[in-house]
Order: structure tokens, then sequence, then C-alpha cells
């Protein structure tokens, strides 16, 4: 099983969690991607859900392959929200947003009972942190904002670079307007003081931490897809 079927079983798994007529929130990326497909197919045979995007690059996919949608401010309340994640552990707390999308996804998930995550094995770690944890800032005093996130990393015992994540010739913009700084901190032991002191900072507008926020996670691997729920 290549790697594209790994995150079509787990998006085929996440997909019987869904009841007609939900209220659901659609993630993005490219695991996210596969589930917006079967979910088309779904809604082509005559099935009932209303969608919220994550992200515009989710909001066009839907549109092009027919599934409706509604903004978050037409539904606030979702019944369930499926997206991809960059890592989970085993307490279901996940980094996303390596496609920039970390915070309509976050506060999608948030305004959901549930969030269920879709991934293949090579995202599950047993302590966060391998993959570059993006944080979202305001461009204004963006150079501020990286110190004020260097001193907090540094009293947290976590060091490596951070870099303002690039597009082409520029800086990379958010669905906000926002940069996205990717901080190489390697190992993250303590993942919610870490958030904590993240969201205390004026130009942090979001993290890529997710932390009790996902209800389950449904992991692909060569045999099949397996359920995870919080150890
Ligand atoms: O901002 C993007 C999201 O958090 C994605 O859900 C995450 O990067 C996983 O994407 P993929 O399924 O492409 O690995």
């Amino acid at each position: 099983m290549d790697a594209r079927q790994m995150k079509i079983k787990a998006a085929e798994a996440a997909l019987a969690y869904v009841e007609d007529g939900m209220r659901l929130g659609i993630g993005t990326g490219s695991t996210a991607e596969e589930f917006v497909r079967l979910l088309a197919e779904k809604v082509a045979g005559g099935f009932r859900i209303e969608g919220v995007p994550t992200s515009e690059r989710t909001a066009r996919l839907c549109l092009e392959l027919g599934v409706p949608l509604k903004s978050l401010d037409e539904l606030p309340e979702l019944d369930l929200t499926v997206d991809g994640a960059d890592e989970v552990d085993r307490k279901l707390r996940l980094i996303k947003g390596g496609g920039g999308a970390l915070l309509r996804e976050k506060i999608v998930a948030s305004a959901s009972e549930r969030m269920i995550v879709i991934a293949d094995e090579s995202k599950v770690v047993d302590v966060l942190g391998a993959f570059k944890l993006p944080i979202e800032v305001n461009p204004f005093g963006q150079f501020a904002t990286r110190i004020a996130i260097e001193k907090v990393a540094s009293r947290l015992g976590l060091t490596g670079d951070i870099v303002v994540r690039a597009s082409g010739d520029g800086p990379f913009m958010t669905d906000g307007g926002h940069l996205i700084l990717d901080a190489s901190f390697g190992r993250i032991p303590d993942a919610e003081a870490l958030a904590s002191e993240l969201n205390a900072i004026p130009g942090v507008v979001e993290h890529g931490l997710f932390i009790g926020i996902a209800t389950l996670a449904i992991i692909a691997g060569p045999s099949g897809a397996r359920v995870l729920t919080a150890a």
C-alpha cells in the first residue's frame, strides 16, 4: 500500500462516522482532500451534510466536487470535524499547520463536538516535535514576536531555529493574512506548557499544538486502519 492508499484508507474509515444531516468541519491537507473526494461521492449519492471548510484551498475543492458549504458564522456549532495532522502522540496531542491552515483548523475543530484525525502511521510519535512547530504570527512586530518565542522556548529548555515560512519569492501568507514561523525545537516534552506560554505572547495569533481537541485518530498502515483513542 503506498502513501496515498493509506490516506484513502484512513479517510474511508472516517467516513463511517459521518451521519446523514451532520454539520461537518472539513480539514485541510492531502489526507483531508482524500476525505473530501469520498465525501463528495456520498453527497452525489444523496447523502446530506453541511460542510464548513478550514481553508480556502479546501473550500475550492469542495465547491469543485459539489460538497455543500456554509461558513462557520452560519453554522457556529458543528457535530464533527475530520482533519489530517502532521504529528499525533498517544494522548492525541497533535502538531498541525504544515499546510498553513492551523488557525482556521483550530477554530473549526474547537467549534465541533468531536474531532477525528486521519493520518498514516508515519505521523504517530512518542514525543511531539520532530515536525517543525508552525506558529502563526501577526506580520506587525514579527521580529519582536520571534524574540519573545525564543525566550519562552529557552525557559522551557527548547532550542532550535525559528524561520519565516517562504512561498515563492516572498513569505507564505495564511488565509487570515498572517505569517508562519516554523520552529525546529526537536522533542517537546511539555507540550501543554509550551502551548500556554505561546498563547500568552501578543503577536502569536495561534500555534500548531492541538491539545485536548481530537477525540480519536484513525491511523492507516500497510495492513489497514486502526483507531487510536487517548492513552
Ligand atoms: O495546515 C495544514 C494541516 O494542519 C494539515 O492537516 C496537516 O499539515 C497534514 O497534512 P497532510 O495530510 O497533507 O499530511
